[in-house]
């Protein structure tokens, strides 16, 4: 990519992107979801051109990807020859992007924009809490080495909170980690947290008109969010550096590792926040540590160790957080020696025998949530929260 720096500044944008279509008022609420409207994606070509600071060449790429995924689908067209640089990495770029359906790739597209749109009209925002030069991601930041593929949740001033624009990273860095070479994907958080779930400012900003709407596609990121998880095709692994929240400890019995540092705890408070479980541990859960314990934690929010984590199977196993890092990158570094396809086989095998029983759990979560987030109970909930009246 350093050799086609500049000429790409100049030369990512596609026509459409240029076409002089109409700006609509705001483009500041990030549009949540899957389903963005033929007019959302039209809006966010024409945000593109009027962003004030270059968003970089990662970023020019992914959003030149996503437009030609979402209007000509998958990549068909021959590989450019290796001399042609900038055409080669416009077409990696869509390439990568595999079989991801148009409608997802609009809404990505408008996602995308719509954090640039918000972070370039900040003028608080001097530096962005992700580092944009590493793989053009915003909100995380992804390596590759040794046969292991990291993506790691980088917003730790926000407890790693998950933005509609971090789900969205999260879905196309796991889509990108199932076709690249390395043989484990892991999951970790920078700073003090693992995560602290979602975002509650994600339920804010929005006008009453479009309540229903925001809930409606908030319900469709979630599922595709989730289902990602589900339909990973390699050996997943959570390095869980610290405390998680919410999603992201329902998540985790979707991976096939959980390595947990002794300072970790895992939080499932839906009920104080008027809303019911999900990443389908309605189902995973009970299953798991049986119907009282999964009772306990996602009806009544019981906030558990590391250890009691571990003593119910949720946690693969703990490790003292002065050598968390330490002892879980050495086994994953051994861990990724072994035969790629063999892991891989035996994943999916393991796997398969559930996948539809988790999609189908995960698609009657979100339709659940869908009408918990509408309710007084849940929005009281949140507005406590972010007035700091209550927290958990
Ligand atoms: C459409 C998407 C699908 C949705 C799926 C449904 C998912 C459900 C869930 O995940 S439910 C769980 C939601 N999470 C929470 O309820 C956690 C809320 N946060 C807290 O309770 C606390 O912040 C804490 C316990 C995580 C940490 O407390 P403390 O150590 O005292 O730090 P601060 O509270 O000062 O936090 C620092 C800074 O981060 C902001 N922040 C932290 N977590 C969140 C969050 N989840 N949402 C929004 N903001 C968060 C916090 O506001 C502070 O910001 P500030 O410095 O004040 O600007």
């Amino acid at each position: 990519m350093a050799g086609v720096t500049g000429r790409l500044v100049r030369g990512w944008c596609p026509r459409a992107v240029r076409s002089s279509l109409q700006v609509p008022a705001q483009l500041h609420m990030s549009k949540t979801a899957m389903g963005a409207s033929q007019k959302d994606f039209e809006s966010a070509m024409n945000q593109v051109k009027l962003l004030e600071k270059d968003p970089g060449n990662e970023v020019k790429l992914k959003l030149y990807a996503l437009y030609k995924q979402a209007t000509e689908g998958p990549c068909s067209t021959p590989k450019p020859g290796v001399f042609d640089l900038i055409n080669k990495a416009k077409w990696d770029a869509w390439n990568a992007l595999g079989n991801l359906p148009k409608e997802t790739a609009r809404q990505n597209y408008v996602d995308l924009v719509s954090g640039l749109s918000s972070s370039s009209d900040s003028s608080s925002q001097v530096k962005p809490e992700a580092d944009r030069e590493q793989a053009g991601y915003e909100t995380l930041v992804m390596t590759s080495e040794d046969g292991i593929t990291k993506i790691m949740l980088n917003r730790p001033t926000k407890m790693n909170a998950l933005t509609t624009q971090m789900y969205q990273e999260i879905m196309l860095a796991l889509e990108a980690a199932s076709k690249d070479d390395s043989t484990i994907t892991v999951l970790t958080g920078n700073g003090s947290y693992f995560s602290s779930g979602n975002d509650l400012t994600n339920f804010t900003h929005i006008s009453p008109d479009e309540i229903e709407e925001k809930a409606r596609r908030g319900a469709i990121l979630l599922r595709d969010f989730v289902g990602c998880f589900i339909d990973f095709p390699k050996p997943l692994v959570a390095a869980v550096n610290g405390p998680a929240v919410g999603i992201s400890v329902t998540i985790l019995r979707l991976f096939d590792l959980v390595y947990a540092s002794d300072r970790a705890t895992f939080h499932t408070p839906f009920s104080h926040l008027g809303q019911t479980p999900e990443g389908c541990s309605s189902y995973t859960f009970p299953k798991l540590m049986g119907p009282g314990k999964a009772a306990e934690m996602l009806i009544f929010g019981k906030k558990l160790t590391a250890a009691e984590a571990c003593a119910q199977g949720l946690v693969t196993e703990v490790f003292p957080d002065s050598t968390f890092q330490k002892e879980v990158w050495t086994r994953l570094k051994a861990y990724s020696k072994l035969p790629r396809n063999a892991l891989r086989i035996s994943k999916q095998m393991i796997r398969n025998h559930e996948k539809e029983k988790l999609h189908a759990t995960n698609a009657e979560e979100s339709r659940i949530l869908q009408e918990r987030w509408l309710s007084d109970e849940c929005m009281n909930a949140i507005m406590n929260f972010l007035s700091r009246k209550a927290k958990m």
